[in-house]
């Protein structure tokens, strides 16, 4: 099976995203992950350019990865400076790697533009640095910046950039689509022509500025390239660089080539997610097997198939990535979710029953109403045991009333006060909160708890706000999602209202009530 490596510049390129500041922790944090995961070569950073990246690669000094080799970055020397007089050069050495990656010119607008040299010189520059590490003993890995812009400019310049390279001692010339401008049929025409021209194996290094570096990435490798440098995420300056989690899944799953183990391939979900998590972005619920909706089901049409045989909507089983199959249920869900859901509840339902259609019926108004199930699976299991008659009360509200008071110096402060019946035996207590949901909250529990004293054991984990109709300003409707947890689970109920007390209150009583019907709580005297 043919090899590919994977090179992954997270920590360096990946840094270089908006938003991102990763600390010296959260780089080797992301490093070990990294070497879990089985990518060859994990470019640490540019040690030339701060101590940060200097002491990331203080700590694998002491306790160095176990699979991957760890790379340090830097550019080619400066012009006017002896590559041993470089500082960027002393910090690589410094580094303790064996692999070093430099950046060199390939474009003449650069070279005569930014680096402000003769092309001559520029050639000299590159022989001096490659020559200069690899005389240190160091493995180097040659990164052709802007390559495809260069070729098209001045083919014969940026291919002699590339010999200037590999005649010094380079291991691999990687060629970089800095820009990210390139169409995939010119970059493999590119690539065809340069390994006409050069020996070393090739790697490709794109940018996402077209929407195309993964098919780019993937087209390079069917051309020929043996390493494919990306980061986790697709993070990276501009609009990001290629990214490594798509790459593995297609290189591995639809091009059978060697690059992770099965068992690391696994792992993926989980890598994407844990880097998204301390690079503090948000993770794309869409993204290319590992997001969140990656295998979610909504239609009902792909639902109904999805349960007859999973093929028919899914490209792979999640489960080789790490991750898993979702069915959301909503208006559009059609009735196998609620028979599935009605199953598993142990409720007897048939496809065409008039129960089954008032539950369809049931959803889609609600739903029109501006309720949201696909990520309420609590407030579902009410629904569909309320509209069965399945459902018992187990307790009556008969009002309550949450101040809200901030004086003119002091801080805000928040507290409710309820009254319920609970088998006809009447409750009125008061609470404070954090804010007027936190205090209503306590509340209820507190009324309740010695009637179920279940409900101290959970607590409400989060709380989302989302309006509804924006263009109606204040009076627009609200949907309220709440997330509980105990000991063991974690549920999410909604409401919807008008008014986001009340919404929070309708999303806080399902919460409560699920609790109470997953514990089997019973009426008291009942
Ligand atoms: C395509 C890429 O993503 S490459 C990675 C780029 N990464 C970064 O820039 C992040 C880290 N960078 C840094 O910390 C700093 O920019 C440093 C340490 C590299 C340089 O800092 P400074 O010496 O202050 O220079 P400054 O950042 O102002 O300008 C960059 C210099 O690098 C030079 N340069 C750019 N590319 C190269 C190259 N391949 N080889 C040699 N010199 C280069 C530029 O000509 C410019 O020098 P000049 O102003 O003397 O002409
Ligand atoms: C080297 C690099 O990061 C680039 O050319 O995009």
């Amino acid at each position: 099976m043919k090899k590919i490596e994977l090179y992954d510049t997270t920590l360096r390129d990946g840094s270089q995203t908006e938003g991102i500041s990763y600390s010296v922790a959260d780089k080797i944090k992301i490093a070990r992950k990294l070497d879990e995961l089985g990518v060859a070569y994990i470019e640490g950073g540019f040690p030339g350019s701060n101590p940060k990246d200097r002491m990331f690669f203080e700590e694998f000094k002491k306790h160095p990865l176990k699979n991957a080799a760890l790379t340090a970055f830097g550019a080619t020397r400066k012009a006017g400076v002896a590559a041993k007089d470089d500082p960027v050069f002393a910090a690589i050495l410094h580094s303790g790697v064996r692999v070093a990656t430099i950046f060199g010119k390939s474009w003449d607008l650069h070279v005569r533009d930014v680096l402000r040299v003769s092309l001559e010189e520029n050639l000299e520059i590159i022989r001096d640095s490659v020559k200069y590490l690899v005389a240190e003993g160091l493995e180097l890995i040659y990164d052709a910046e802007h390559f495809f812009d260069a070729y098209k400019h001045n083919r014969d310049y940026a291919m002699a950039t590339l010999l200037a390279a590999q005649d010094c001692g380079a291991r691999l010339l990687c060629l970089c689509d800095t820009n990210g401008g390139t169409l995939t049929s010119q970059l493999v025409a590119v690539i065809a022509d340069v390994q006409k021209n050069v020996k070393l194996p090739l790697g490709i290094h794109v940018h996402n500025d077209l929407g195309l570096a993964v098919a780019n990435s993937i087209a390079a490798v069917e051309a020929g390239c043996v390493q494919v440098q990306g980061t986790i995420n697709g993070y990276g300056e501009r609009c990001g660089n290629a990214d490594l989690i798509p790459i593995v899944g297609i290189l591995k799953l639809k091009m059978g080539l060697d690059c992770v183990t099965d068992e690391q391939l696994k792992e993926l979900t989980e890598v994407s997610h844990f880097v998204s998590e301390i690079s503090n972005m948000k993770q794309a619920d869409n993204q290319p097997f590992v997001g969140k909706s990656a295998f979610a089901h909504k239609a009902g049409v792909h639902i109904n198939a999805v349960y007859k045989n999973p093929k028919s909507y899914e490209h792979i089983e999640p489960e080789r990535v790490g991750n898993v199959r979702r069915i959301l249920v909503s208006e559009l869900a059609g009735k196998t979710p609620i028979l599935t859901k009605a199953e598993e509840l142990k409720l007897q339902l048939k496809k065409d029953s008039p129960d089954t259609k008032r539950v369809v019926k049931l959803l889609q108004d609600l739903e029109h109403e501006g309720y949201q199930f696909e990520a309420a699976d609590a407030s579902f299991e009410i629904l569909v045991k309320r509209a069965l008659k399945q459902y018992k009360k187990f307790f009556e509200l008969e009002g309550f009333r949450v101040i809200v008071e901030k004086r003119q110096k002091g801080t805000i402060t928040s507290e409710a006060t309820i009254k319920l019946k609970v088998g006809g035996v009447q409750e009125h207590t008061s609470s404070d909160g954090d804010g007027p949901v936190n205090a209503l909250d306590n509340a209820l529990r507190k009324a309740l708890k010695g009637f179920y004293p279940v409900v101290s054991k959970m607590h409400l984990s989060d709380f989302k706000v989302r309006v509804l109709d924006a263009k109606d300003g204040t009076a627009a409707k609200v949907r309220v999602l709440i997330q509980s947890q105990d000991e063991r689970d974690s549920w999410t109920t909604v409401g919807v209202s008008e008014n986001i007390i009340e919404a929070s209150w309708l999303a806080l009583v399902d919460s409560i009530e699920y609790k109470l019907l997953k514990d089997g709580a019973v009426l008291p005297h009942e």
